[in-house]
């Protein structure tokens, strides 16, 4: 469902831009229901007031706790139930953050990610990404939102601005706490600048090589990476935030001498953060996850050469490892869960 619908519904209701507001915030921020309540009947036209009870509950079928993974660092996968019955991943993370979802599938088909395997199943809509912002607020606070769960944003752009523009006015957001993530899209540098909530930026660059960022995301738009951290940086320079660059380290294949010469060469004196995420094993897929020392070493390396890097365990992985794997188990049950010892970071 659209955010722009319910608006529409609330309106033929009888609803003006405060009343909707009112909704909004209540739904977003899963604000208790007694005081809720109170509020709602005191200040609403009296015919939104007598369907608000169906509302609430359409608004609460549009992303369902299928089941909860707890993992070890204070963070949890959330695998979540849409209306249609489709299944999305969220995963609470560690000092209220949350990542959400924006679509079932991928189209971009990266070749280390299990979300990409499925390709696109359907997109996921505004009231959808919404919804499991308000869900996770029913189990603890939300301060920050990643869009880095499973499908690319920037296919689903109107819904994800639709979502973004929710979050960051009546969902008590923090701007630069909303993060879109993305391989990158003309789209985007045209899009995001444009939005009265102007989100933080996480470019997925993952090598300097543009054949190498061929194969490895073998359906992303033909930006080179140069032409990437360009329009990242415009958008930096226009927002006052850092763009976090996402690297996916793959043993072997983007850790070499002559990677890490080509981040320097890139970065150097941009206004960036190079995020390094090891690789989290997805069963069947032919990439190795370097040893904790090795990346770290790669991380040490670029600081001395003044690129600020930050080596991240990704959060749940000792539940599952990449995105779209609780997902993939709960389609087949009989996929095992994988273990892996958590380490420090860095
Ligand atoms: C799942 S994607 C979703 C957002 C967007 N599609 C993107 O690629 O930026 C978020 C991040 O997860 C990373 N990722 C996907 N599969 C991974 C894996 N198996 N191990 C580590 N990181 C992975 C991607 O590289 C990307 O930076
Ligand atoms: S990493 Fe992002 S873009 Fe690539 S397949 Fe996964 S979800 Fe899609």
């Amino acid at each position: 469902m659209r955010i722009e619908t319910l608006r529409q519904r609330l309106r033929a209701l009888g609803a003006n831009p405060r009343h909707e507001q009112r909704v909004l915030r209540l739904w977003s921020q899963a604000l208790p229901q007694t005081a809720g309540k109170r509020q709602v009947e005191h200040f609403l036209p009296a015919p939104l007031v007598a369907e608000l009870p169906a509302i609430t509950e359409e608004l609460a079928a549009l992303a369902r706790l299928e089941s909860e993974h707890p993992g070890e660092d204070g963070s949890a996968r959330l695998l979540v139930r849409l209306g249609d019955g489709q299944l999305v991943e969220s995963v609470l993370l560690p000092r209220d953050g949350l990542c959400v979802s924006t679509q079932v599938g991928c189209a971009v088909g990266c070749t280390f990610c299990m979300t990409g395997t499925t390709g696109l199943i359907r997109q996921v809509g505004s009231a959808e990404i919404v919804a499991q912002v308000a869900l996770a607020r029913t189990k603890r606070p939300v301060k920050k939102v990643v869009f880095m769960g499973m499908g690319e944003p920037a296919h689903n752009l109107d819904n994800v601005m639709e979502a973004i523009e929710l979050l960051g006015t009546a969902g008590n957001i923090g701007h630069k706490n909303l993060v879109f993530s993305t391989v990158g899209d003309p789209r985007v540098f045209e899009t995001l600048p444009r939005g009265p909530v102007k989100p933080a930026l996480a470019l997925s660059l993952h090598t300097t090589r543009a054949d190498l960022r061929e194969q490895l995301l073998p359906r992303a738009p033909r930006l080179t990476p140069e032409e990437l951290v360009e329009a990242g940086e415009t958008y930096a320079r226009a927002t006052g935030y850092p763009i976090q660059y996402q690297w996916t380290l793959l043993d072997g294949v983007n850790d070499s001498d002559d990677e890490i010469e080509g981040i320097v060469r890139l970065l150097s004196g941009r206004y960036a953060i190079l995020n390094m995420i090891p690789f989290n094993t997805v069963e069947g897929m032919p990439y190795v996850r370097p040893s904790w020392e090795k990346a770290a070493d790669i991380a040490r390396r670029l600081h001395r050469r003044g690129i600020l890097t930050k080596l991240r365990q990704s959060a749940g992985q000792d539940v599952d490892g990449g995105c779209g794997q609780l997902r993939a188990r709960a389609q087949k049950p009989e996929r095992p869960v994988r273990r892996v010892i958590p380490v420090s970071v860095v």
